[in-house]
């Protein structure tokens, strides 16, 4: 049964990347997805946009929205204060299984807590099963046209409170402009857009920025 391109990037971080340093998996994937097989991570010039915003909200709690290979996990987790966490939602669980692993080998489990199923229903569990009380920061980085009905969710479910940032990627490519138009038109959210490039490539990208204001 041949390997996945996932199961690729995996092996090619145990074999090349330094067990317990998130900042070597996270080269040796941009590594791979830049010379070998590209793969839908956010990437290096994207990444430094995500790890910009998550030192300026400096969150307790985190939520990720679309694991895949546990990239931005790693990139996240790596950033986090001692005590604070970041969940993790992946649909696909052969992404789920690699991201398990690719956490584990950056030695950041303790701060990340991977949850593997549909974002409709582990969002209204995040409360009472998660013990989340609010949010301080969410990364949305899973299929585009869940941006917005995840983002009514989480208001819905009482998981932002005033200030709680929200940071979406590939506003451009492959793009989500039902989003665009529900945050940029919602009085609740302050937008802030920051282009950029899809990962790996010379192809415009951008993402999104938008703080609740309750
Ligand atoms: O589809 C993407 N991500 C969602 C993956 C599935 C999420 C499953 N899930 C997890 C939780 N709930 C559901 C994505 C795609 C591209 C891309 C860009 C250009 C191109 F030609 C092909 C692809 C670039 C990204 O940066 C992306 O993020
Ligand atoms: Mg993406």
């Amino acid at each position: 049964m041949n390997q996945s391109k996932e199961q690729r990037i995996l092996n090619f971080v145990l074999q090349n990347a330094v067990r317990g340093d998130p900042c070597s998996v996270l080269e040796t994937i941009d590594k791979y997805c830049s010379q070998k097989e590209w793969a839908m991570n956010v990437g290096d010039e994207k990444g430094l946009i995500l790890d910009k915003t998550v030192e300026e909200v400096n969150p307790s709690v985190a939520l990720e929205l679309g694991t895949y290979c546990g990239y931005s996990a790693v990139r996240i987790a790596r950033l986090l204060k001692a005590g604070a966490h970041l969940l993790t939602v992946e649909f696909n669980p052969e992404f789920a299984a690699i991201a398990k692993q690719m956490i584990e080998f950056a030695g950041v489990q303790d701060k990340v807590k991977l949850l593997e199923g549909p974002s409709e229903e582990i969002i209204p569990q995040l409360k009472k099963k998660y013990e989340v009380d609010t949010l301080d920061f969410v990364f949305l980085d899973h299929w585009k046209d869940k941006y917005t009905p995840d983002t009514i969710l989480l208001q819905e479910c009482n998981l932002l409170r005033k200030g709680s940032v929200l940071l979406a990627d590939n506003i451009i490519v492959p793009g989500a402009p039902e989003f665009l138009n529900y945050i940029r038109n919602n009085p609740r959210f302050q937008c802030t857009n920051y282009p950029s490039h899809l990962e790996y490539m010379k192809v415009e990208d951008a993402m999104e920025k938008a703080v609740f204001l309750g």
